[in-house]
């Protein structure tokens, strides 16, 4: 191997299913050392790529070579014996056990008949001393940040032998602090000779953190080049092939009468503890609520109590002064919610379903979709054709299953299918969670037209320039409370990612005046 032989090289890379190829011809040259960012829209090829490289999918043809060597990756444990480890997005750890016990698990190290947790926990602090991975071997997951869970995930690839890392969208959940750390963890991996690839929306980090980046179109691979000295806007422009604004313009909001009104909720979680504790908001017709929050301080068991797809425990929740606490999903969605939901796959659709069927899923049983309790297939299409065409949602046709379309367009097909009912109220959570940026500023376009014409929308999101592009007024979660509401316009997301953490305003404010003198 001359120095220069690329750690990992995709040659040709043709994936087919069935007539239509997800990948076709990619070529992907990785060095020693280097972060490698992956770039392209959704359904560009990314998750196909990798999982050609992981051992989940066999490529129709091509080559894979590792270190100069031909090598078949025909399993997921193939992938992990030649050195690559994937950092998921869904972090696939267990609650009750501790930092260690989830790294060995699956690569037990036995002393006897026990297991030897001493010696691994002694390793495992070692690799965390060398990568700058600070975490308690010994604390349990349940108790510490979504932060440092993630560092457990990228210790467990470390301590299973892996060079080459795969990141797979790791900033969605971290708070801006986080981020920061991420990316300097990432530096010292690379520093330490890991090789990294990063699959990501988000181009300001790849600007702080890749060296190069590849970008894919329409299953191709149309270039690739250092990231040094290009602007996101740059990055952007060259993904989508066309030119794409960041910020979406608005009028000064107009806020109505009260349409969404909470007041002191309690919702528990599924272990019965409260998640959402004394909870008041309101949400004004015309006007975008934000609700920022660090994964996992209430905002799934808020959001499912108001669309009632939990019990509320305690308080109100009112809808234009109609009472919906604890009412069935379906009165909720009939009385005017629209719900996009965070997750996807468990609320959002059917995946054994057409995607035809899935955008008519909560209209169905309506006219002109049924006749006398007889559905109209053609009409089910006829709107499945508008749908698409108007939100670009990308799959070989209306009759694919949802299971098989990419994640990105999964959410578009969501996304258009509530914002195509009339309601008064959309809640949106994680509304462009794993979407590139041309199908981010459509579906924030579209939010904002929903707010222009005088619907209350509340936006839960972790991407706080999210928050900050779309919301009049910003509502921080932590621990199920609120900790602050401020205006959009005098905040930003330093102070936000401070208030996250459970600091007063008051504090957040006095911290950062702090920095700046300092
Ligand atoms: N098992 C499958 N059967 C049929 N089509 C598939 C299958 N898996 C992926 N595809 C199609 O291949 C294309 C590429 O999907 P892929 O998930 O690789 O895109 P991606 O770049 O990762 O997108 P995203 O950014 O949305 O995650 C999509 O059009 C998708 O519908």
């Amino acid at each position: 191997m001359t120095e220069s032989t690329p750690v990992i090289e995709m040659r040709h890379i043709i994936k087919k299913f069935g007539d239509f190829a997800a990948n076709d011809d990619i070529n992907l040259q990785v060095q020693q050392g280097e972060i490698h960012a992956l770039l392209g829209e959704n359904g560009a090829g990314k998750s196909t790529l990798m999982n050609i490289l992981t051992g989940l999918l066999q490529p129709t043809s091509g080559e894979i070579l590792i270190n100069g060597e031909k090598v078949s990756v025909d399993s997921p444990s193939k992938s992990d014996a030649l050195g690559i480890g994937m950092v998921h997005q869904h972090f696939m750890l267990i609650d009750a056990f501790t930092v260690t016990e989830n790294i060995i698990l699956g690569s037990e190290v036995t002393k006897g008949l026990s297991l030897d947790t001493k010696t691994a926990a002694k390793k495992i602090q070692a690799l965390s001393d060398q990568y700058g991975l600070s975490v308690d071997p010994m604390a349990k997951i349940s108790d510490i940040s979504v932060g440092q869970q993630q560092r457990v995930e990228i210790l467990k690839t470390l301590y299973r032998g892996a060079d080459i890392l795969i990141f797979d969208e790791p900033t969605a959940v971290l708070t801006p602090q986080e981020i920061d750390e991420l990316i300097v963890i990432m530096h010292n991996l690379a520093q330490e000779g890991k090789s990294i690839i990063l699959i990501t929306h988000k181009l300001d980090e790849i600007r702080a953190a890749a060296d190069t980046v590849t970008v894919i179109r329409s299953g191709k691979s149309i270039d690739t080049f250092p990231v040094a000295g290009v602007s996101s806007q740059e990055l952007a422009d060259l993904m989508v092939g066309r030119e794409v604004s960041f910020k979406t313009e608005k009028e000064v909001a107009q806020p109505g009468k009260v349409i969404l009104s909470i007041n002191n909720l309690e919702v528990q979680d599924a272990r019965r503890v409260a998640a959402v504790k004394n909870f008041s908001l309101d949400v004004r017709a015309g006007e975008i609520v934000g609700l920022a929050g660090i994964d996992g301080n209430g905002q799934t068991e808020l959001i499912q109590g108001i669309t009632g797809l939990t019990k509320v425990q305690a308080g109100h929740v009112k809808l234009k002064g109609e009472d919906i606490t604890n009412k069935k999903p379906r009165h909720i969605t009939e009385a005017g919610v629209g719900h996009i939901p965070e997750d996807r796959l468990r609320f959002g659709m059917e995946v054994e379903m057409t995607l035809s069927e899935n955008l008519s899923l909560q209209t169905y049983y309506k006219q002109p979709i049924s006749k006398s309790g007889v559905l109209q297939p053609a009409e089910m299409d006829k709107l499945a054709d508008k749908l698409v065409q108007e939100f670009d949602v990308r799959a070989a046709s209306i009759h694919v299953t949802a299971g098989s379309m990419s994640g990105g367009n999964q959410q578009k097909a969501v996304v258009a299918r509530e914002l195509n009912r009339d309601n008064d109220l959309v809640i949106a959570a994680q509304p462009t969670r794993g979407l590139d940026v041309g199908a981010v500023e459509y579906i924030h376009q579209r939010l904002i037209a929903q707010r222009t014409a005088g619907k209350a929308v509340l936006v839960v999101s972790f991407e706080l320039d999210e928050i900050l592009n779309l919301s009049d007024r910003i509502a921080v979660i932590n621990d199920g409370k609120i900790v602050g509401i401020v205006d959009a316009q005098d905040t930003n997301k330093q102070e936000l990612g401070l208030l996250m953490t459970g600091m007063s305003l008051t504090e957040a404010r006095a911290a950062l005046k702090e920095e700046v003198g300092s």
